[in-house]
């Protein structure tokens, strides 16, 4: 894995001060980030949420996706736990990147559904990769994950990868008239669950 420890800091936030630790992969480039609260080296299961950069959904308040209220929601609920661990992961658009993602809404704007939109732009519908998470929990001392997801594929590529996954939490948060078509796509094709 091409994946190495940069630095970390303080960084607070509205939610709590948290740690936030840098890794950049030499392969790509590409800067990834996991932001902590408490001791997550000892002490049993970690509440963990691995989410992937949606630079629209979380700086910039779209609604077309559920992205930006579930990270609000995951810092918040690290928070209220005192201890957890958010890793950021900078693969915008499920790994096709934001220009990609903009023709891909173009496309959905036309009537494709999401993973539609994917393939005619000749994407896989889900490009993503978590093999970085193994090297960061590793290098957190990080052991096992309660998971805030409704992607069961996420737990099975996280297990793949050796991270041992011992709950899924529901984070069912963020519908609106805006996304619900994109949800319902995500439940069908994609296999989400959206229970609570
Ligand atoms: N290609 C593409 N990517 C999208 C679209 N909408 C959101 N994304 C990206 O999808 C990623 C988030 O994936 P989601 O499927 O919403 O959620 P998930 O991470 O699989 O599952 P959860 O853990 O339940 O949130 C982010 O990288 C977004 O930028 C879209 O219409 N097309
Ligand atoms: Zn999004």
């Amino acid at each position: 894995m091409s994946l190495r420890f940069v630095e970390s800091s303080k960084l607070p936030t509205q939610w709590g001060i948290f740690d936030i630790h840098g890794f950049e992969d030499s392969e790509n480039q590409k800067e990834h980030i996991v932001l902590t609260l408490g001791d997550v080296s000892t002490g049993g299961p970690v509440l963990g949420r691995v989410h992937s950069e949606c630079l629209t959904g979380d700086a910039l308040f779209s609604m077309r996706c559920d992205c930006g209220p579930q990270l609000q929601a995951a810092l918040q609920q690290i928070a209220a736990e005192g201890r957890g661990a958010l890793f950021y992961l900078r693969q915008e658009g499920r790994g096709i990147g934001l220009l990609n993602k903009i023709r891909a809404y173009k496309l959905q704007d036309g009537g494709a559904d999401t993973v539609e939109a994917n393939e005619k732009l000749g994407f896989h519908a889900d490009l993503r990769d978590y093999s970085m998470c193994k090297v960061m929990c590793d290098h957190l001392g990080i052991t096992q994950l309660k998971l805030m997801t409704n992607n069961p594929r996420k737990v099975n590529a996280l297990t793949e990868h050796g991270i041992d996954v011992v709950e899924r939490l529901p984070l069912r948060i963020g519908e609106n008239p805006h996304n619900a078509r994109y949800l319902a796509t995500k439940a069908g094709k994609l296999g989400h669950l959206f229970d609570h």
